[in-house]
C-alpha cells in the first residue's frame, strides 16, 4: 500500500510507547498522529524521531489562536518535517488565511488542515452552544476553510459524502471518529466504520484506540486496512 488511509493517533502518555508501536509497524501501512497528549509529555524531539524513521506525520495540536501566533505555530510545526498541521476553522478566516500564507513561505510545507466539528460533538451539544445542527455547521465551516486557502478538513464521516460534492474531490477530508462494527464508541459521536467511511468520500482515517488498545494492534490494523481495499 504505497498512500495509507489510515492515519493511527498514537495516544500515549510517553515516548516509549510511541515508538515501540512505531516499530512494529511500517510508512507503507499507516501514517502517524501526535496529538496532545503525547507532544505534551514527549515534545518536539519525538516527532522528529517519527519523521526520521521515514513515516508521514501528522501533528494535531488544532491550533486556535490569533492569526499571527496561529501562523507562526504553523511554521514552527512545519520546521519538523511533518506531512500535516491543523488549526481550528472556528478561528476564523484571518487566521487560516495568514496560516496559509505563512506555510506558503516555506520551501517545502505541510498540508494546512481546519476542524470543522469535534467528533465527540452531537447536535445536542452543538445546540448548547447555540450552533445549528452538525451537517449544517461543518459545511459553514469547511466552505469558509476552502475559500481562506487550507487543503482540507476533519470532519466525521457522516459529513464526507456531502463536503466532496460542495467542496470538490481535490479538498481532503480527515475523518476521526471511525470505529470498526465491533469496537466502543467511547466518547466519539459522530462514528462510521472504515469501509463505509471510505465509500463515502473519506481520504484519510484517523483511528486511536480501537488499534491501540486491541488485544492484537497489529492484526486490528492489518484488518481494518483489507477492509478498505475492497470499500
Ligand atoms: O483532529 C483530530 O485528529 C480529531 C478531530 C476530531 O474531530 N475528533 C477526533 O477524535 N480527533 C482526534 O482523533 C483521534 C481519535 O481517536 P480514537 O477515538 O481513539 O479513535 C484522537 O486523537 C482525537 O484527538
Amino acid at each position: 500500500m504505497n498512500d495509507p488511509k489510515v492515519i493511527v493517533a498514537l495516544d500515549f502518555p510517553a515516548a516509549e510507547a510511541a515508538l515501540a508501536f512505531a516499530a512494529r509497524v511500517s510508512p507503507q501501512q499507516c501514517r502517524l498522529k501526535v496529538g496532545k497528549e503525547l507532544f505534551t509529555a514527549a515534545g518536539p524531539q519525538l516527532v522528529e524521531k517519527l519523521v526520521a524513521l521515514g513515516f508521514d506525520v501528522f501533528l494535531d495540536l488544532k491550533f486556535h489562536d490569533i492569526p499571527n501566533t496561529t501562523a507562526q505555530a504553523c511554521v514552527s510545526a512545519a520546521k519538523l518535517g511533518v506531512w500535516m498541521v491543523n488549526v481550528h476553522a472556528s478561528g476564523g478566516r484571518r487566521m487560516m488565511e495568514a496560516s496559509r500564507e505563512a506555510l506558503d513561505k516555506l520551501a517545502q510545507r505541510p498540508l494546512l488542515i481546519a476542524v470543522t466539528v469535534l467528533t465527540s460533538m452531537g447536535n445536542a451539544d452543538l445546540s448548547e452552544l447555540g450552533l445549528p445542527a452538525a451537517e449544517i455547521q461543518v459545511e459553514r465551516l469547511a466552505m469558509l476553510a476552502q475559500s481562506a486557502g487550507v487543503d482540507g478538513v476533519v470532519c466525521s464521516a457522516q459529513e464526507a459524502d456531502m463536503l466532496k460534492r460542495r467542496c470538490g474531490r481535490e479538498f481532503k477530508l480527515v475523518t476521526p471518529g471511525i470505529r470498526p462494527a465491533s469496537s466502543n464508541a467511547d466518547d466519539q459521536t459522530r462514528i462510521m466504520t472504515p469501509p463505509a467511511a471510505i465509500a463515502a468520500g473519506s481520504d484519510y482515517l484517523v483511528i486511536g484506540r480501537p488499534i491501540t488498545q486491541s488485544a492484537d494492534p497489529m492484526q486490528t490494523l492489518a484488518e481494518i486496512n483489507a477492509s478498505i481495499l475492497t470499500a
